[in-house]
């Protein structure tokens, strides 16, 4: 499990393991760190070209000590001080080492980011923000120390420019920021320095599944396994006018290990179940009602299923159920309409993108996106349920719990029908016992691994997403054993 922590957790932490240090300890412990990234980014440290961007705090400081230590190899190291002051020792100790303060940004080979950390609040402002806008545009690598400035370490906000970093170096322990998007997207590669921090650590504020917690977590059959114990899903999905969903959301099922898949709905997405997933146990419904379908451990309700009347009764029965329920898609345009649906006993997992969230807590869908932890939190709290938000990033919260971050996943499964995919993937380990929590974060997982496999750096359709889905699973183990990272 990947862990990461707020500002406030991270200055706690360190505030406990300085008491049992010598004054100046960690700081030289991520500069250590921190110079080492550079110089093996740099290959020869002898003669390179570094540029320190170095703010007023903390942050700064490091920066100056890993500038004095790259100096003291060889390296031209100069300075932009940026801040209304400098860390003083740090400074010093740069100069003595041969460093040289300068005003512009230049030609350099390696650029360090030591402008904000932790201690960051909102925007970047001047000069802050014209220099970051300056140093981005430079051919040069990008390191950022701790956190890449702009970017709210505690929430991954970015509410102005940003440092846009090739690597992130960040000290002690991952911040939550540099997990969630849009912070997310401007950390690069992330090493995280150990400074001794780890038994002054808290419970974790986010946490992210690796293949081997998914490995551990996802059910395999066994010699006393039968269909009926591996888990049935009921899926209500699918419209006369949207065939194609329910084919998807059936298929995400099959392909994610489902004992059986039992499917509802109206004739021309049966006809189209029927020919592309004979596996499937389909009934044809005439009238909105899944007293017809048969006994199943979970079901899966929305996708393509439409908004009116018809689906919103369909949608009522299935929540009427006493076994766990997945809504997505226009299930959750109808209990953002009716939001008394949600009041049952057995568990619910949504899976909403964006847009659907805002309506559900009637919040802007741009507000939503600027701050996505928040508001799936916020959602998981007011709806009393489990929330997995869909995007870039994908989130799942749930009351109490830390956030789950998934870390796969591939900007080519923005594309139509990759979440009808993921509800059939989540609604099948929801029936095969797994909770809502551990269901959407390893339903997230395999989703986005499968849509690197199904991609490869290119295109894909929703339905290769599908057919991934086993070799993502084949594929935990062997990614478990190298501990498989974010492309
Ligand atoms: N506390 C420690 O023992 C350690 C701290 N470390 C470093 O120290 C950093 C934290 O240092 P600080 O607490 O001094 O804080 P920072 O260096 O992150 O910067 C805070 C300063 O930046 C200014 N500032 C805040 N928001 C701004 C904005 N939006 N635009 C422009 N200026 C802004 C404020 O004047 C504030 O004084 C960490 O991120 C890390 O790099 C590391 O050396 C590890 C050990
Ligand atoms: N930029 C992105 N990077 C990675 N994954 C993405 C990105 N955009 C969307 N996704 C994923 O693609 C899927 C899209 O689902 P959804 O929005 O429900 O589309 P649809 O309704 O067409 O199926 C989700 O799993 C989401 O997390
Ligand atoms: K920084």
């Amino acid at each position: 499990m990947r862990t990461a922590y707020t500002a406030d957790q991270i200055r706690a932490a360190e505030l406990a393991l300085m008491a049992t240090l010598p004054e100046g300890t960690l700081m030289q412990r991520a500069a250590a760190g921190l110079t080492s990234v550079c110089a093996s980014l740099l290959g020869r440290v002898y003669g390179s070209r570094v540029l320190l961007l170095v703010g007023r705090g903390d942050n700064g400081g490091d920066a100056l000590y890993a500038g004095e230590r790259l100096a003291r190899r060889g390296a031209r190291v100069e300075a932009i001080l940026a801040g209304s002051k400098t860390h003083a020792e740090g400074l010093a100790a740069f100069l003595e080492a041969g460093g040289r303060v300068v005003e512009e940004v230049g030609a350099p080979e390696l650029v360090v980011d030591g402008l904000v950390g932790i201690g960051a609040s909102g925007a970047l402002r001047e000069p802050y923000a014209s220099l970051v806008a300056e140093a981005n545009a430079v051919d040069a690598l990008m390191v950022a120390v701790d956190v890449p400035s702009g970017v709210d370490s505690s929430t991954g906000r970015v509410a102005g420019v940003a440092v846009d970093a090739h690597v992130t170096v960040t000290m002690g322990a991952c911040k939550t920021g540099l997990l969630v998007d849009p912070g997310a997207a401007k950390v690069g590669l992330l090493e995280v320095i150990d400074i001794g921090l780890g038994p002054y650590l808290p419970d974790p504020d986010v946490a992210a599944l690796t293949a081997e917690d998914v490995e551990g977590l996802l059910p395999r059959p066994g010699a006393e396994s039968d269909k009926y114990r591996r888990g049935v899903i009921g899926i209500a999905a699918g419209s006369d006018r949207y065939t194609g969903a329910a084919v998807l959301s059936v298929g995400g099922a099959l392909r994610a290990g489902a004992g059986m898949v039992r499917y509802a709905g109206t004739a021309p997405p049966v006809q189209q179940v029927r020919a592309r997933w004979p596996e499937a146990v389909v009934t044809e419904l005439d009238h909105p009602s899944i007293a017809g379908v048969g006994r199943v451990q979970a079901w899966v309700a929305g996708p393509g299923l439409g908004t009116g009347d018809w689906a919103h009764e369909l949608v009522a029965g299935v929540l009427a159920t006493d076994v766990p329920v997945l809504l997505d898609a226009d299930a959750l345009t109808i209990v953002s309409r009716d939001r008394g649906l949600l009041r049952r006993a057995a568990p619910v997992l949504i899976t909403p993108h964006a847009g659907e969230l805002s309506r559900l807590i009637g919040v802007p869908g741009d507000r939503v996106e600027a701050s996505r932890l928040e508001h799936a939190r916020r959602a998981a709290a007011e709806l009393g349920v489990t929330v997995l938000l869909k995007g870039s990033t994908t989130l799942i919260a749930e009351d109490e719990r830390p956030v789950r971050v998934n870390l796969t996943g591939s900007s080519w499964l923005a594309t139509g029908g990759t979440g009808d995919v993921l509800s059939g993937v989540g609604g099948a380990l929801l029936a095969a016992g797994l909770t809502p929590y551990d269901a959407g974060s390893c339903a997230a997982f395999l989703h986005g691994l499968a849509g690197r496999i199904a991609s490869d750096g290119a295109p894909l359709a929703a339905a290769d997403v599908a057919d991934a889905v086993p070799s993502a699973i084949r594929s935990l183990r062997g990614e478990s054993r190298s501990g498989g990272r974010r492309s």
